[in-house]
Parts: structure tokens; sequence; C-alpha cells
């Protein structure tokens, strides 16, 4: 039995008819024409030929300008027109379309054939737990900030105070690439000293994703130099580089570390109603089915803002145990198929006044992440892990942050820098 991936886009147009349209993107991105094909090679080409699944056409209300008329369009795609691997199938579906016209890619859903070729996160949100002997409560994770143009010993200093504060993780600055003053290998000697030093104070464990970066042809290599010198984790900016990136490192059995991926450049693709590639599938579907255990996106209540239902479907995606179930068209679910869920993280100008409406969007599946939120406390950097853990544990005790800090001094102090959001 055929197989087929499922791509559902959203068509803004005043007059098309978009049926019309929908047959002409089946089509036009498979057999290129059918109408004209002679019935003999119909037979052998209806194999490859895209077919429309639906067209829903919100007509604007009465009053409402017509540029709001739009229709989603869900076309299937035969697997046979294309290889099993990312590029070949976004390629497919939103090549040449993504230039034509106001057109936003704003599903995806594939094949269990297809996914069959993508085992996904290695380690995932369980896997990443277990590393850490961490299952009770939301991760927190702080970002190095100032870092170009610094030496070791100011990194290092850096990543200690990160670590003393009490985070789980430590991520690289995403603009931190290979230096002669920070080089990576000397990078991960000093932090993972550091790292022991805090360990011995607060009893934790401590994952520190170093930024891998470089030419492409190099990264495997680098990756697996940085996991030799020691690193426990990985950052990569996934679009920059491509999923099938991405899916090469993962797969890759000497890369036993989880992959956290950044979302830098994300925001040329998804933040238009009218173009792109919407976020749960540019950092939801993709970034999952290629392998990302830790993925971080834009929140609803920092300093840069997604909305609420669109981050909402990102931890849809990265957290539904289970895809595949509903990827197949015409193709039986294949219920050994199972990826890893991938760890939410909502970031950017998180502060713990934050720290409620995370865990009450997200749960406790969720990593809290900060980068400022922490540097900047007024009471300097180990203050302010100490704050992000007292605003955690506040919340899941069902305190309010304000009743909270009356006795926790660090958490006070954020509070009165910050405030709290509601
Ligand atoms: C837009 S998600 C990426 C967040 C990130 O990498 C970062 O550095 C956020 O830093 P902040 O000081 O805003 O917590």
């Amino acid at each position: 039995m055929s197989a087929y991936c499922l791509a559902t886009y959203r068509s803004f147009d005043e007059k098309a008819d978009f049926h019309k349209k929908a047959q002409g993107i089946a089509v036009g991105l498979t057999v290129g024409s059918w109408t004209e094909l002679p019935e003999a090679q119909k037979a052998s080409m209806e194999k490859h030929l895209g077919k429309v699944v639906s067209v829903d056409v919100h007509e604007p209300a009465a009053g409402e300008s017509l540029s709001g008329r739009y229709a989603d369009i869900t076309i299937a795609y035969p697997d046979v027109n294309f290889s099993r691997d990312i590029p070949a199938l976004l390629v497919t579906v939103f090549g040449k379309l993504s230039m034509d016209g106001k057109i936003k890619l704003i599903d995806l859903k594939f094949s269990t054939d297809f996914l069959a070729g993508f085992p996904g996160p290695k380690f995932g949100l369980q896997g990443v737990r277990d590393l850490l002997g961490v299952h009770d409560r939301p991760l927190l994770m702080s970002i190095f900030k100032s870092v170009v143009g610094y030496e070791l010993p100011a990194l290092r200093e850096q990543f200690y105070l990160q670590a003393a504060g009490g985070v789980d993780l430590i991520k690289d600055d995403e603009i931190l690439f290979e230096n002669p003053l920070t080089p990576m290998e000397k990078r991960i000697a000093v932090c993972l000293e550091a790292a022991e030093q805090a360990s011995k104070e607060t009893g934790q464990k401590l994952l520190y994703a170093v930024n891998l970066t470089g030419p492409t042809s190099q990264l495997a290599a680098r990756a697996k130099r940085a996991i030799s010198e020691g690193a426990n984790a990985l950052l990569f900016n996934v679009l920059a580089y491509g999923f099938d990136v991405l899916h090469e490192l993962s797969t890759d059995p000497a890369i036993n570390v989880p992959i956290m991926a950044h979302p830098a450049m994300a925001g040329a693709t998804y933040p238009s109603p009218h173009y792109g590639i919407a976020a749960s599938v540019l950092l939801g579907k993709l970034m999952r089915i290629a392998g990302a255990d830790l993925v971080l996106f834009p929140s609803p209540y920092g300093s840069v803002v997604m909305p609420k239902e669109e981050n909402l479907a990102i931890k849809q995606v990265l957290l539904t145990q289970d895809l595949r179930n509903d990827y197949s068209y015409q193709a039986e679910a294949d219920a050994s198929l199972k990826l890893a869920t991938s760890f939410p993280v909502p970031s950017a100008g998180i502060h713990p006044g934050i720290v409620p409406l995370i865990l009450r969007d997200f749960g406790t599946d969720v990593i809290v992440n900060a980068g400022g939120g922490i540097h900047g406390h007024p009471m300097g950097t180990i203050a302010g892990g100490h704050a992000f853990r007292q605003a955690i544990d506040a919340t899941l005790q069902g305190v309010h942050l304000r009743d909270y800090a009356q006795t926790h001094p660090e958490l006070k102090a954020a509070i009165d820098t910050w405030g709290i959001k509601e």
C-alpha cells in the first residue's frame, strides 16, 4: 500500500479558487501535469501523483477585509517521490511553493515509512533527567553571558558562579565560536573543573552544553573530540546548518551526549502569518524527528515573545509520546515505532517572576532557562540561580512568590528588580 506524507498550507488570496489551487499544488509538486498525460502513462504515474486531502476555505465575515480570505489546504505526497531525508521532504512540499505568493506551511504529518528513518532524540526528556538524576521538578539552565573577547579564567569563574547557584545545565552562548582566547578543548577543561568544584558544594550533577561550531564537514569530528575531552552535552545552531546535519549528528553512535537545539535564525521563518513555516513544525516536529534532545524557543512571557498558542503547539509536539500514530495516510500505524520526547526550553528574558507562568503552561516537564535573569541578579550570579530555584520550589508548593520571598532574600531581590508577571 502507498504511503504518503501530508503537508497543510494556509494560502491567502482575495479571489482564488482554492480547490483549483490545491489541485495545482498536488499535481505541480509531484508529476507536473496530469490531464495532458496519455491514458497509458497515467496508470504508471498514478503512484507518484499528489492527492488533495482537504480544502477548508475561510471567507471573511461581513465587513471584514478580503485580505483575510484564506484556505487551509492539505496535500498528500507519495513517499515514493522523495528519499527518506528531511531536505528531500522539505524541497518537495515547500521548495518552489514557499516563494509562490502568500502561503505558509502550517503542518507536516509523516508516514510511518518515512519516520522509520528517524530514530529521534537519543536521550530525550527522560534520558536527560536520568543523566542528572532529577525527576521531580522542572530543570534549571543558565546561559553564559559576555563571553566574546574574554579569556579562560573569566569563563571559568562565570561557569563556577552559575553552577554554584544550583542550576542543572549550563549552555554556551550560541555566538561563542572557535576562537584563540577560549578554544573548545580548553574551555571544556576549565568548565568541567569548575563544575566539579561547584558539585562538591551543591551535591548536584551538571550538564555543560558546548557550542558545536565550524564547517559542516568538521562537525562530527569536533563533537567526538569534545566528548573525548569530557563534554557531556552539545549546543547546536540547527537552522544555520540544516535539519539534516542535526540528524547526522544525532544518529552517530559515537556522539553519545544530549544535543540541545538553539533556534537562532528561526525568526526569519516562522513569525509571519502569511509566509514561512509554522513554529510547531520548524521548532517542534522537525527538531524532534531530527533528534534534538532539548529544544530552545522564545516563550510567550519574556523579551523575545512568541504567541502562546504557537508556544503550546511546540510543547505539544515535543512532548506527545507517540507522534507516529496519526502520521500515516492509507498506512497503518506502527505502535513499535516511538520517538523519545524532547525537553521544551521556553527562553529569552526569563526571570524568577515568570516561573509560575512557565509551570502553569508547561507543567514540570520543562527547562527554565535564563541568562540575564541569572547574571543580572542584584546580589550576583550565585544568588541569581538560588532565586530561580526558590521560585520553582515555591510554585511547586503552591505558594505565591511574594509570600515565599519573605523568607528567601534572593527571590525577594529578584522580584524587587523584575517584578512578578501575572
Ligand atoms: C530566543 S530563545 C534563545 C535564548 C538564548 O539563547 C538566550 O541567550 C537568552 O538569554 P536571556 O538573557 O534573554 O535569558
